[in-house]
This record gives C-alpha cells, structure tokens and sequence, in this order.
C-alpha cells in the first residue's frame, strides 16, 4: 500500500505532480471545543477530521494488542507513544480517499511532533489554538456525559497539568514559526466558530468575527 503522499501526487489527469495533503493541527485544552469546531469546519470546508483521541479510543474497541496499554494511558491523561498514535494517523489519512485533514489533539508534545514531521515529511499549513479558561474547560468536560472513562476530575486535572507542560510548549514552537490561528474558545459555540470561519474563508471573503482571531501572546487565559 503506498503512503498518504503517494496518493495525494496523483492530480485529477492522473499525472504525478509532488502535491503533499494539506494539514492542519487543532490544538487546545481539554474541553476547549476542538471536536466541536472541527464538525463545523468539515460540514462547511471539506476537512476529513481525525481526533488522535477518537482514534486511540477505536483501537481499544478494536481488540489490539496496544489496547491495554492505551486505556491505561488515557486514564492516566498520560501521551501515547509516538509511533503508536502516528501508525493510526496515518492509516486514517490513506483510507480517507481526501487530501485535507484536521488533525485534532495532536501533536501533544515536542516528541509528538518531531516524529510525525519525520516520518509523513508533512508540516501543517497553519495550527488553529483555541485558547479557554481552565475553569470552563471543567466545567464542560464535568458535563460532557459521554462516557468518556477520562472525564472525571481526577483524570481532568492530570490532562490539564499534561496540556501545560507537555503540549503548550508545540503552540509555543508553531508560534514562533507564525502558524499559530489563536481564537478565543470561551465564547458560545457559534460565535467561536465565527471566528473559526475567518480563518479558513477564501482571503477576499468578508466574514464576519475576524477581529476575534488573536497572537498567541494576546490575552491568553488557558495558563
Ligand atoms: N463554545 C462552547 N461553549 C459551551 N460548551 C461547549 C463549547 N464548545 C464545546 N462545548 C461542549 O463542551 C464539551 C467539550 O467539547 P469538545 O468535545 O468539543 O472538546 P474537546 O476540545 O474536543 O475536548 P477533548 O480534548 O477532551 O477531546 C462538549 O460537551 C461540547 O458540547
Ligand atoms: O495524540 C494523542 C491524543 C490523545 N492521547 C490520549 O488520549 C486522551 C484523550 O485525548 P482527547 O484529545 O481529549 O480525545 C489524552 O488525554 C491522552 O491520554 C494521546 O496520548 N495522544
Ligand atoms: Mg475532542
């Protein structure tokens, strides 16, 4: 089987242009809207959404022999390891048949990071940041009532405490390389998504909230 890049080379003549999927990370807090906001992006943009989570969760049901070891992890707040979460980022985007991914909850550290970049040869176009009080993102996740096995406080605090030391360091890392689209998370679900619309909207298309897309250093209330 050939690689998410092989198949994206192919254009619509069936020529072999060097043409690499468009990526783009979702990053933010636990319970700070990604998978919420990505449901939106992909009914209105085209995305195929991959929450890593979501992905990890399938493998568990799935029956594999790195079941255990996930389920452990996640209710640990703890990182899977990279080869693990990347192997199924991978297959995803192959089996997707499209070339532009929302890659959501990934990647959660440096290591996360330097291994998908090595491995897929991919940089994202830009990273999407959405920036929520702690004391909201509780408040959410306490009343998500999914029966997710990691939505109880105990668990809750030790992702937050993983999502400080561990993965505000890759927004740090995209920020200084200016791929950060930093929006504020903490208002109602429409009003974000306003916002989301902005920055995904053709150029030349007025839409209405772009003043609420901010620089990471703006206004920051997730620490
Ligand atoms: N802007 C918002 N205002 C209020 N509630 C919201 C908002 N966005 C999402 N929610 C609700 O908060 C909960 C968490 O949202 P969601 O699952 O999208 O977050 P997430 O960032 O994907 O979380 P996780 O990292 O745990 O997967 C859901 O119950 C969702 O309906
Ligand atoms: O890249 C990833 C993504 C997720 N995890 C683990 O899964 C849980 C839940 O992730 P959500 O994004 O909230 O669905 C997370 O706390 C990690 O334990 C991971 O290891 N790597
Ligand atoms: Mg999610």
């Amino acid at each position: 089987m050939g690689t998410v890049v092989d198949a994206a080379k192919q254009d619509v003549n069936g020529s072999l242009a060097e043409k690499k999927p468009t990526v783009v990370f979702v990053l933010g807090g636990p319970g700070s809207g990604k998978g919420t906001q990505c449901a939106n992006i992909v009914e209105h943009f085209g995305y195929t959404h991959l929450s890593a989570g979501d992905l990890l969760r399938a493998e568990i049901n799935s029956g594999s022999e790195n079941g255990t070891m996930i389920q452990n992890m996640i209710k640990e707040g703890k990182i899977v390891p990279s080869e693990v979460t990347i192997r199924l980022l991978q297959k995803a985007m192959q089996e997707s048949g499209n070339d532009k991914f929302l890659i959501d909850g990934f990647p959660r550290n440096e290591e996360n990071r330097a291994a998908f970049e090595e491995v897929t040869k991919i940089e994202p176009a830009f990273v999407l940041f959405f920036d929520c009080a702690k004391e909201e993102m509780e408040r959410r996740l306490l009343s998500r009532n999914q029966g997710r096995e990691d939505d109880n406080i105990e668990t809750i605090r030790k992702r937050f405490k993983v999502f400080l030391e561990s993965s505000l360091p890759v927004v740090e890392y995209y920020d200084s390389k200016g791929k950060v689209r930093k929006i504020d998370a903490a208002r109602p679900i429409g009003e974000v998504f306003e916002s989301v619309k902005a920055i995904f909207a053709p150029k030349n298309e007025k839409v209405k909230g772009y003043g609420h897309v901010l620089r990471l250093n703006e206004c920051c209330s997730c620490t």
